[in-house]
């Protein structure tokens, strides 16, 4: 069965709007079977006035989760962890709850609570308190277990980025490595990532990037850049660097089974709806959408300060795309840019 070639114009009508709404530039880049489309509007660094450009990097926040997911489900695949058994079998005493199982950090289960909504409370003081901090894991999960947990292990999703902080923590238990060297080894270098890395906690993006904008609470406050930052408040759940091509590359390669063997790739995109409307749905660090047009894509999203994220592909990795636009703080702004995925995959819309 032909795919619908994808609406390229639709795409930018989408980059456009985030733009209206607040970004300073956007960017997609569509890989298919007839070939690479790419579309950008805007500026990538508003002093200088240069360009958005798909060949520039910049911060893929949560969609690193799915990076930290693939390896963790390597190591399960080798035998060296266990899906449902406890955390604490691993980390003996981190949790204060020996049924929360790794299962259920990387579902969303495990009623860890989501220590961002109190850290980036007033968005610009606590991102001016963090961006030059560095984090341990365990002071991040300190930061969750002082506060309630959202509920029972394995009862409701509840996303919290502390289940990542785990996931990493227990990767790199489980190799004696930090966890760069097993995005290395295990993703960046064999699929040839050549702009993707994990370069915590150093503050700069090498080579041409894109400068995030991060909007105040105040309405009309100036843009703050929040390019520079350690991004250590996430580390395993959201410090990846990367840019379009590569990010297509990595969601295409795991859909096509080159990083996971079948079994494991489906229970990875074996999902429960996250959403009452059931449009949205999580497996194992990955998301799903069901698109207007019945088509089903498999990724995540991505949101860190002045950054958002949309890295997706079909189930059987033929096609993907991944958009970006550089500001946050600004729903409107991520709402718009999610209007490429259905341009992207459903096509132009017939009359
Ligand atoms: C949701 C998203 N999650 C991620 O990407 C993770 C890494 N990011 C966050 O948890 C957002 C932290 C606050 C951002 C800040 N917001 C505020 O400061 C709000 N007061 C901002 O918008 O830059 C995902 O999974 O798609």
């Amino acid at each position: 069965v032909t795919s619908p070639a994808p609406d390229m114009d639709g795409v930018t009508a989408a980059l456009k709007a985030a733009m209206d709404k607040g970004a300073p530039g956007a960017m997609a880049r569509f890989s298919g079977p007839d070939g690479v489309r790419i579309r950008t509007v805007g500026v990538r660094d508003r002093a200088s006035g240069a360009g958005m450009d798909t060949r520039a990097r910049f911060r893929i926040g949560s969609v690193s989760k799915t990076f930290s997911s693939v390896v963790l489900l390597q190591l399960v695949d080798e035998g060296r962890l266990e899906l449902d058994a406890p955390v604490n079998r691993y980390l003996p005493g981190l949790l204060p709850d020996e049924r929360i199982t790794v299962r259920h950090l990387l579902t969303h289960r495990s009623g860890l609570a989501e220590y961002t909504d109190p850290m980036f409370d007033k968005t610009v003081p606590g991102f001016e308190a963090v961006r030059n901090r560095v984090f341990t894991y365990r002071e991040l999960v300190g930061l969750s277990l002082a506060l309630p947990r959202t509920g029972e292990p394995g009862a409701a999703y509840s996303y919290s980025n502390a289940n990542f902080v785990v996931v990493g923590m227990l990767i790199e238990h489980a190799t004696g490595t930090p966890v760069a060297t097993q995005y290395e080894r295990r993703i960046i270098k064999p699929l040839k990532l050549r702009h993707t890395s994990y370069v915590h906690p150093k503050t700069s993006i090498k080579g041409t990037h894109v400068r995030g904008y991060l909007h105040p609470d105040e309405e009309g406050a100036p843009l703050v850049d929040s390019t520079e930052q350690t991004v250590s408040w996430a580390q395993s759940a959201g410090a990846i660097v990367s840019d379009p091509a590569d990010l297509n590359t990595f969601t295409s390669a795991l859909m096509r089974g080159r990083l996971l063997p079948p079994k494991m790739l489906d229970a990875m995109t074996t999902v429960t709806p996250t959403d009452t409307a059931q449009t949205r749905f999580y497996g194992l660090g990955l998301r799903r959408y069901d698109l207007s047009c019945g088509t089903q894509i498999y990724g995540h999203t991505g949101t860190v300060q002045g950054y958002y994220t949309y890295a997706f592909a079909t189930r059987d990795g033929s096609r993907a795309l991944s958009a970006m636009a550089n500001t946050s703080n600004r729903g409107a702004v991520n709402t718009a840019l999610g209007g490429t995925l259905e341009a992207a995959f459903c096509g132009k819309k017939t009359a």
